[in-house]
């Protein structure tokens, strides 16, 4: 049994050895809703519409193991709200000195948009193949009012801003340059902006638009704001069947869009794994997503998930997402991952290599035999890497009650809607952090800013 180092957050980038049209405001439509338990209805969970999953058991989880030493968060206040719209931040017309590019979709994904009883109005943006948000515009630090810190990452922040054009609040990530370029991070960097540039998709996290100055990068994208499914996990400890079930067939819709565009996600875990206001996950961070077309080399990505083949330094291809979403899944369902050993990267890696998983008495067989087939490391049975490709993981027992085509849609109940209302900057469920000193958007030499010329 782990000690309780498994519950801190998981470092990623630190094991990365490659070097490698302003829409017009609009009114806020609902305040979000206040349930604030993880509610945990029957099987039918997954197949339920949204008007009739109203009477689910409220189950905040404890198991009655060890409680979390770290990063559960408070519980969520109510806060000072306001909604966003199906909108961009709008932009300035000049900036600063600042080299600037974004794009402004007609539309978004939907999901911090409408109530989700009207779900069905997604439909569209939600299963509809990426066309690339093309239209480019220009964002500046004065397009923003900063407010507090949402996440820290390797090279910087994820701030919760405020367009001063629109009133609608978004998260603006900054990445220090020299911090990205010492760490060998500029190509993955690049990547990021690009992936998250080309993809549109109900259960990613929408990109608005990116700019730069002398010292910093920014990717200004939507507030996700129910807080990241980790802090949920280490309060709940573990999810009970049908909740893992719920967030784990949202995943794999997810990896299922990524990997038809070729993108490998590379960086499934629950801490990148943000909450709508509806309870609707969103993957942020895309680091490390790569378009690849076949194989690819590089070890990136979280110790806890890594994949075998990406351990042992093997070529490898998008399974690796879905032997991370066995990983998931487990840590979902225990609230450890299988190859966790006292913290340290060097024995989690033995472990996966040696790829012995125990699995816990409680799981449901059906989770346990998906489990077994995901976490596999021969390539040639492992599920989503087979001729079914994801169609395999989507059949498979364990999601046998998932309406795919509803989910899509968000078209059924989450099992925990975040207390927040929608809309008005309400960050309640994310960590608190001291804040940056440093003054953003300050003139100077950019001796790096010829490394990322599509910022
Ligand atoms: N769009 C968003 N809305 C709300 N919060 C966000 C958003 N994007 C990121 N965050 C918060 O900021 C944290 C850090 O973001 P992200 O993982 O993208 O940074 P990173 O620098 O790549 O981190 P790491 O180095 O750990 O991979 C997230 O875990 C999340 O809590």
């Amino acid at each position: 049994m782990p000690t309780l180092g498994f519950l801190k957050k998981k470092k990623t980038k630190e094991h990365d050895q490659h070097s490698s049209n302003d829409n017009s405001p609009v009114t806020p439509t609902s305040a979000g809703g206040h349930k604030s338990s993880l509610t945990s209805t029957s099987a039918n969970t997954l197949s339920s519409s949204n008007s009739s999953n109203k009477g689910g058991e409220t189950m905040l989880v404890n198991h009655g193991g060890p409680q979390p030493t770290s990063a559960p968060r408070s519980a969520g206040q109510d806060a000072p709200i306001r909604s966003e719209g199906p909108a961009g931040p709008g932009m300035s017309g000049s900036a600063d000195g600042s080299s600037i590019q974004s794009q402004t979709p007609g539309q978004t994904n939907g999901s911090s948009l409408q109530p989700s009883v009207t779900n069905s109005t997604l439909t569209q943006t939600s299963t509809t193949p990426n066309t690339a948000r093309t239209t480019r515009g220009k964002y500046s630090l004065t397009d923003f009012d900063i407010k507090r810190t949402l996440g820290t990452g390797s090279f910087g922040r994820v701030h919760l801003v405020q367009s001063r054009h629109n009133q609608r609040f978004y998260a603006v990530k900054v990445l220090k340059k020299a911090q990205v370029v010492k760490m060998k991070q500029v190509e993955h960097t690049n990547d990021e902006r690009k992936m998250l540039q080309k993809v549109k998709h109900t259960f990613l996290v929408t990109l608005w638009g990116t700019f730069q100055d002398s010292k910093n990068l920014y990717m200004v994208m939507d507030f996700v704001e129910g807080g990241e499914l980790f802090s949920l996990l280490r309060k709940s400890q573990r999810f009970p069947n049908p909740v893992a079930k719920f967030y784990a067939a949202e995943v794999t819709l997810a990896l299922d869009y990524l990997h038809e565009q070729g993108i490998i996600y590379r960086d499934l875990k629950p801490e990148n794994l943000l909450l709508d206001r509806h309870g609707h996950l969103k993957i942020t961070d895309f680091g490390f997503a790569k378009e690849v077309p076949d194989i690819t080399w590089t070890l990136c990505g979280t110790p806890d998930y890594l994949a075998p083949e990406v351990v042992a330094s093997k070529g490898y291809n998008k399974s690796v997402d879905w032997w991370s979403l066995g990983i998931l899944i487990f840590e979902m369902l225990c609230g450890f991952t299988p190859f966790w050993d006292g913290g340290s990267p060097m024995k989690i890696y033995e472990n996966i290599l040696k790829g012995k998983v125990k699995y816990p008495p409680y799981i449901h067989p059906d989770a346990q035999d998906l489990l077994t087939r995901l976490i596999t490391p021969d390539l040639t049975k492992r599920l989503g890497n087979l001729h079914g490709g994801s169609k395999d993981v989507m059949n498979h027992a364990w999601f046998a009650e998932v309406t795919w085509e509803r989910l899509s849609k968000k078209d059924i109940d989450a099992p925990y809607v975040p207390p927040v209302q929608g809309g008005q900057g309400d960050a309640s469920q994310f960590d608190k952090y001291t804040e940056e000193t440093e003054q953003y958007g300050e003139h100077g030499p950019d001796p790096h800013g010829y490394l990322f010329k599509d910022f």
